[in-house]
């Protein structure tokens, strides 16, 4: 049965809807509902009672149904149930429950709140558990924060009591004040609605919270409050007083225990008089709960608000009855000393005591020496002449190339058949891969295996990040640059490119999926080679076993593709195609056997890689080399970069500098295409071993540079792009191999005439894709970067533009 939800689905073709936004069924569908609508209508008379509904009730049920006839009968039969005992309900007279009050409302139908919740627990707390929750704040209630108190503000009971203590203390201790001595708590009344203008200084809110959180015994409070109000800190002169609050017997004071330790406290001498002519507005509550009184500002001396950290040490350091003393053993060097006394090892006390002693320090600052990577390794460097042995030596030429192409277009497959037919994965781990893959239903990704080796990709069937790998001919070494297909990871494929010497395209053959790659990476992957200065690519028709090898389908994808590589920058005879199957190994390194594919005669995969040109490097510059990979290896190598070197030359014992950190370090040992080397030069792929420096300096997409020539760290660049997108000022990413910061265009300098290179067009408030522009990118962060390198932007997962920094 078909179940059609015919209501609001939202086709894009308005030829769909009528005016009222409806879909019109086609007449098979409204016969078919008809068909519905009459079962329903059917089953629901001749059921037990029997009932009826509306066609439109019933209709309507069967769109929630999707045309389930039953369900419909069913929920339509319940509704109506439900109903018909409503009725009979209202229209019996009502009668008591037992055990349940009689109904508050009457029996008309209205909602009475009181009913409807009946049967609610909290409407039936006995009396006797209903008590009084509300708890009276500590300390005044005034304006945000404090702030000066308005007239009329209610103070609580203890903040007039202190108030009243802070005047006492006072006029203690500023005898030229006139402001009359008032005894306190001996005319215990209710406190004055009177504002409480004098804050609670940090002592007393401590005093305050201290004995307030214990049951104070009444006899206590009277002296206790009489040896606090001694400490008094400071005198308010005539223009500060306002009226002060009637004295109160409060509960809340400290015992007599406190009070005296409170006595025992150095007290500061009275403060010189406030002329009244003082405009200064009081400190708010805030200011004066972090420093107390003595936030007051008064004319000779200001407010420690307005002082330095220096003064607010001091108030906090006099609050203390004693200062913590750092030389001694901490609190937690006494638990450890008495779990250690009784393990029967030896005390730490010692040492903590005579920590404060200066010899002790001395051992101290010369034990953090020690730790410290101060300790340096030295190794002796040959001073090799590199470009001359780079000359003598006998090693075959090297190229990189990065594999491209949309995902699942077969890419690792193609490249784990290269790798097995020339020998560089024996057929015992192949045959492991197979079992392996076999074992959770991939059994096709076997050879992607062999690139694809994080168990996550195996999982997936996908590749995540970058692999290499190597193998050589006869005459060459090459690495692999194996690239993810998916469009989530393509800042890991513009990592992989930026190794890349050329490029293979692997484009997947079959039946809609070379037209589904082409919006897909295909076009993406391509146009992002070619701007990070690849200039020549290998196009690999691949599955043509799929398409039984079809020459049409074969041509027709190479006459799609050369078009668009053109457009995209790529000379013809820097493009080639290769008809091939992955799976089967047909044309990679051998010749096809099937006789369908006996039309092609050219060259295989593994030819045409050969007959790329020897690449020339940039051996006698600056050295650059941005980093790959940083791990940490073996007790003899502990610490070690991977990446390519872009240009220079390095041999073991150089010092080198890495950007943006700026740290040195010493290179231990070098790895040249995973064989021991004394020296590597520009466009082989290195490991080094260094020294003298943390790892915490080294992160992959820093670049490796020397003292004498450093890379410089910028915030701001300005380059010549070619737009993809609709380019804006804009949050951008910006990718430099391993490297990717977020940034934005600030700025579009002009358009340019992708030809002649001449400004078309200056300060465009936007410009089209497919358009060369220059802009002005700035970034959150420093990055190593300098003229002529190449960048990506980015934004919102897909590529905007690529270019060249100036
Ligand atoms: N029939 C056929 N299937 C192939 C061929 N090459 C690869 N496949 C299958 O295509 C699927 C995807 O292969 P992968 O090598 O993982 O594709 P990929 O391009 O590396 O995928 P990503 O790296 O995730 O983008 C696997 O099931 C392969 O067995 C081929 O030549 N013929």
């Amino acid at each position: 049965m078909s179940r059609h939800r015919v209501k609001n689905v939202g086709y894009d073709d308005d030829d769909y809807y009528d005016d009222d936004g409806y879909e019109s069924p086609d007449p098979e569908e409204q016969e078919f509902l008809k068909q519905c609508t009459a079962a329903v209508s059917q089953q629901l008379r001749a059921g037990q009672p029997s009932v009826t509904a509306t066609t439109e009730e019933i209709q309507e049920a069967l769109w929630h149904y999707y045309n389930d006839v039953e369900k419909s009968t069913n929920y339509l039969r319940g509704k109506k149930e439900k109903e018909l005992k409503k009725q009979q309900s209202t229209a019996a007279p009502k009668k008591n429950v037992p055990g349940f009050p009689a109904p508050i409302c009457p029996p008309i139908a209205h909602f009475s709140a009181a009913d409807f919740f009946r049967d609610s627990p909290w409407l039936h707390v006995p009396s006797e558990r209903k008590v009084d929750i509300m708890v009276e704040p500590l300390y005044p209630r005034l304006g945000l924060l404090g702030g000066a108190p308005e007239a009329g503000g209610k103070v609580s009971k203890l903040a007039a009591l202190a108030a009243q203590r802070k005047k006492k203390e006072s006029e203690k201790a500023a005898p030229t004040s006139d402001a009359p001595s008032t005894p306190q708590l001996e005319k215990p009344e209710a406190p004055s609605p009177e504002p409480q203008s004098t804050p609670l200084s940090l002592r007393e809110r401590l005093a305050i919270s201290k004995a307030s959180s214990r049951s104070p015994k009444p006899s206590e409070t009277n002296g206790s409050l009489r040896r606090l109000g001694k400490s008094g800190l400071s005198v308010e002169s005539p223009a500060q007083k306002q009226p002060s609050p009637k004295p109160t017997k409060s509960p809340e004071l400290t015992t007599p225990g406190e009070a005296n330790q409170m006595q025992d406290v150095p007290q500061e001498e009275p403060k010189p008089q406030q002329p009244a002519a003082d405009i200064r507005a009081s400190p708010s509550m805030f200011a004066s709960a972090i420093v107390g009184d003595a936030a007051r500002p008064t004319m000779a001396q200001p407010s420690h608000l307005h002082s330095n950290s220096v003064d607010l040490l001091r108030i906090y350091g006099q609050d203390r009855a004693e200062p913590f003393d750092f030389a001694g053993p901490s609190p937690d060097d006494m638990v450890l000393n008495a779990q250690n006394t009784a393990k029967g090892f030896k005390s730490k006390a010692a040492a903590s005591k005579s920590a404060g002693d200066k010899k002790s320090q001395a051992d101290l600052a010369g034990g953090l020496k020690d730790l410290s990577v101060e300790d340096k390794v030295t190794v002796k460097s040959k001073n090799l002449d590199v470009l001359a042995e780079y000359n003598n030596s006998k090693r075959k030429r090297s190229a990189n190339f990065v594999v491209i192409g949309h995902v699942d277009a077969g890419k690792s497959t193609l490249m784990g058949r290269l790798l097995a037919d020339q020998g560089a994965i024996d057929q015992r781990t192949l045959d492991k891969y197979r079992t392996e893959a076999e074992k959770i239903g991939k059994g096709s990704f076997a050879l992607a295996w062999v690139l694809d080796q994080g168990s996550e990709e195996r999982a997936r069937g996908v590749t995540i990040d970058i692999a290499t790998n190597k193998f050589e001919t006869e005459s060459t070494a090459f690495t692999i640059v194996d690239a993810p297909g998916h469009r989530d990871f393509v800042p890991n494929m513009i990592a992989g490119a930026s190794q890349a010497d050329f490029a293979v395209l692997v484009i997947d053959s079959s039946t809609g999926k070379f037209e589904s790659g082409l919006k897909g990476q295909t076009k993406e992957h391509a146009l992002l080679v070619r701007s990070m200065g690849v200039q020549k690519i290998v196009v690999a028709v691949n599955k043509m076993d799929t398409v039984q090898w079809d020459k049409g389908r074969f041509e027709e994808i190479e006459q799609q593709i050369s078009s668009f590589l053109t457009t995209a920058g790529f000379q013809e005879k820097n493009i080639a195609f290769v008809p091939c199957s992955g799976v089967l190994g047909d044309n990679i390194t051998r010749r096809s056997e099937n006789p369908q594919a006996s039309w092609y005669t050219g060259r295989t995969l593994i030819e045409e890689l050969e007959t790329s040109e020897r690449y020339t490097y940039a051996l006698d510059k600056p050295l650059r080399m941005t980093i790959g990979d940083v791990f940490r290896g073996s007790v003899q190598n502990p610490l070690s970069i991977s990446g390519r070197l872009d240009s220079g030359n390095l041999q073991i014992g150089d010092q080198i500098l890495t950007m943006p950190s700026g740290e040195t370090a010493l290179i231990r040992s070098v790895e040249v295409d995973g064989e021991p080397s004394d020296w590597a030069v520009a466009g082989q792929n290195v490991v080094l071993n260094l020294a003298n420096i943390d790892p915490i300096h080294l992160r992959s997409g820093d670049v490796v540079c020397r003292a004498s020539s450093p890379i410089t760290n910028v915030t701001t660049f300005t380059a010549k792009v070619l737009s993809f997108e609709h380019l804006m000022p804009m949050m951008v990413d910006v990718h430099r191999g391993r490297l990717h910061v977020p940034g934005r265009i600030s700025k579009l300098v002009e358009s340019l005439d992708k030809a002649s290179g001449a400004a078309t067009k200056k300060r465009p408030k936007i410009v089209a894709p497919g358009t060369v522009a220059r802009i002005v990118v700035e970034m959150d962060q420093a990055v190593p970067l300098e003229a002529p390198t190449r960048i990506v932007l980015r934004h919102g997962g897909s590529t905007v533009a690529a270019g060249l920094l100036e």
